[in-house]
């Protein structure tokens, strides 16, 4: 039988639309939903199977993109906005009336450092860029799928077409250890 890995990806792919020119995310929240504005298409779009990633009820993986932080403003009710993890790489902000993770900034010196993380699934609007990949993979065991799920879950991914990768994929780890290679002066900067 087929694994619900999350309601985004389970029934087909969403569409990108060469329109869609940014949006409103809200939470879950029926009573002051929080909102938050990206101007602009998003990038690097990918299933996440972390343990820190926020995950809609019943699913598996999360579906999580970068935008640029300079993009992303919280235009109502960010005073219910509160980081999960203050010493995480991601500065997660989730709503404290629904769980849901509303933006997660990069500010630390890092290769990220300057995007932000979002869930597109959060978008009021469709036509945003769908995800391309699947990144730690594994990590879902950390959230207790037994080991046994996980060469049919990694088959259903490739099915769908989100190869599935244990870390990210190879051009952001790629892009992660040049950003370290050039700050060591292993490679010229
Ligand atoms: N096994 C750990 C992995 C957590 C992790 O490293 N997550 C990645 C991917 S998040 C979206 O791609 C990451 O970059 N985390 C940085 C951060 O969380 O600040 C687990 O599952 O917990
Ligand atoms: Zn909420
Ligand atoms: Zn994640």
């Amino acid at each position: 039988m087929a694994e619900k890995l999350h309601p985004r990806i389970d029934n087909g792919l969403p569409k990108e639309s060469a329109s869609f020119a940014g949006g409103t995310l809200v939470c879950a929240c029926t009573s002051k939903p929080v909102k938050v504005k990206v101007k602009g298409q998003i990038a690097h779009n990918h299933a996440c199977g972390c343990t820190k990633c926020w995950k809609p009820e019943g699913a598996i993986f999360s579906v999580v993109a970068v935008a640029g932080t300079g993009d992303v403003t919280v235009t109502e009710n960010g005073d219910k906005l509160k980081v999960v993890d203050a010493s995480a790489l991601i500065q997660r902000h989730a709503c404290t009336g629904c769980g849901v993770h509303m933006h997660g900034p990069v500010e630390r010196d890092h290769a990220f450092k300057g995007l932000t993380f979002i869930h597109p699934e959060r978008f009021v609007e469709d036509g945003w860029s769908p995800p391309g990949f699947t990144a730690f993979v594994s990590s879902i065991i950390e959230s207790g799928v037994d080991p046994k799920r996980m060469d049919g879950i990694r088959a259903q991914l490739r099915t769908i077409g989100l190869e599935p990768y244990d870390c990210l994929n190879p051009g952001l780890m790629d892009y992660i250890a040049t950003w370290t290679a050039k700050k060591s002066g292993a490679l010229p900067a």
